[in-house]
């Protein structure tokens, strides 16, 4: 039942306009997903931004989308798109979501992508009750291997909620969550990536140290937290575990890890992570308190 609904979507979507708001990187991210997972064709695809041409010009090389270079206006492609992601940043939120507002309409699907802003807070932005889809994706998505937090407003119907569904999942795995748990989405998945890659530089500067070659450092370390991840997953045990196997008594891991817990490195994750969320919500807050002005 769910897959034939889920097929259904997917082959829906292959007829829906897709216009990205905003095109930096996110949604560079989930555009070359969707392209690379075939799930509609380039030309179903538009990418708009404030005013830089030179980006489009670049999607537009790359990708074959479309943009404004051919032609046609921001406003022309609002208006057409069936599904219209905002993908800019919680600053220039509220202008963009205003300058939008006379060019939307109750058929279209919103997805948000943007770190913090409400629903409610773009409900208020556009000035009725256009269906919404509040989205935490990462950049991962890219490979196809993201993961999407997602909440629904209560004006999104079954079918919309298929669709928002279909895309997030054919770049990755998705969790639809309460809206309020998108912040905490944000701190675990939505940062996550960052934490991974601050993780690696680190360990890319230790095997410099240690004297290995930049690109043998390299091989090493992606393979090794490659690894790592895939033996979580299909393993199926905990990394606790997993770790325990790897920690000889008094061997070589124990002492790297006595020293990383004596810099607290748990606890400074844990802290970094928490405060991520946190900040998720103060960027909400921000935007609900300018739109109150
Ligand atoms: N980069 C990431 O890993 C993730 C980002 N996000 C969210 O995605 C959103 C975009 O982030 P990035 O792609 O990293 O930012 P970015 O800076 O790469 O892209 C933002 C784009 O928005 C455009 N823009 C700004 N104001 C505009 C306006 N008024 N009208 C039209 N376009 C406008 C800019 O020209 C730029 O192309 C943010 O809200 C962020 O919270 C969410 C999950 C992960
Ligand atoms: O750093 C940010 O604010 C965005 C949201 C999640 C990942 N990047």
């Amino acid at each position: 039942m769910v897959e034939s609904a889920t097929n259904g979507a997917a082959a829906a979507i292959q007829s829906l306009q897709l216009s990205f708001y905003g095109a930096g990187s996110m949604a560079e991210a989930i555009m070359r997903g969707i392209l690379n997972q075939n799930l509609t064709a380039p030309s179903q695809i538009s990418m708009l931004n404030r005013s830089n041409t030179e980006r489009l010009r670049e999607l537009s090389q790359r990708y074959g989308i479309a943009t404004t270079l051919e032609g046609s206006t921001n406003e022309n492609y609002l208006q057409q798109a069936d599904i219209i992601f905002l993908a800019m940043k919680p600053k220039d939120a509220v202008a963009a979501i205003e300058a939008i507002r006379p060019h939307v309409n109750e058929k279209q699907l919103i997805v948000s992508v943007i770190a913090g802003i409400s629903i409610a807070s773009i409900e208020k932005l556009l000035g009725r009750q256009i269906p919404i889809v509040r989205t935490m994706p990462n950049t991962s998505s890219t490979i196809g291997l993201g993961a999407t937090g997602i909440s629904f407003s209560s004006t999104v119907s079954e079918e919309q909620r298929q669709l928002a569904e279909t895309i997030f999942q054919s770049v990755g795995i998705t969790a639809v969550v309460e809206e309020p748990l998108q912040d905490s989405i944000t701190g675990v998945s939505g940062s996550g990536p960052a934490y991974v890659y601050y993780f690696m530089e680190a360990m890319l500067a230790a095997a410099e140290k240690l004297g290995l070659a930049p690109e043998a450092a390299k091989d090493l370390v992606v393979q090794t937290v490659l690894g790592a991840a895939e033996m979580v997953r299909t393993t199926g045990e905990e990394p606790a575990e997993l770790r325990r196997k790897v920690t000889s008594p008094n061997g070589t891991t124990q002492a790297a890890i006595e020293t990383m817990a004596a810099g607290q490195l748990a606890e400074t994750i844990i802290k970094g992570m928490l405060r991520s969320s946190e900040r998720a919500a103060e960027l909400g807050a921000e935007i609900e308190r300018s739109i109150m002005k």
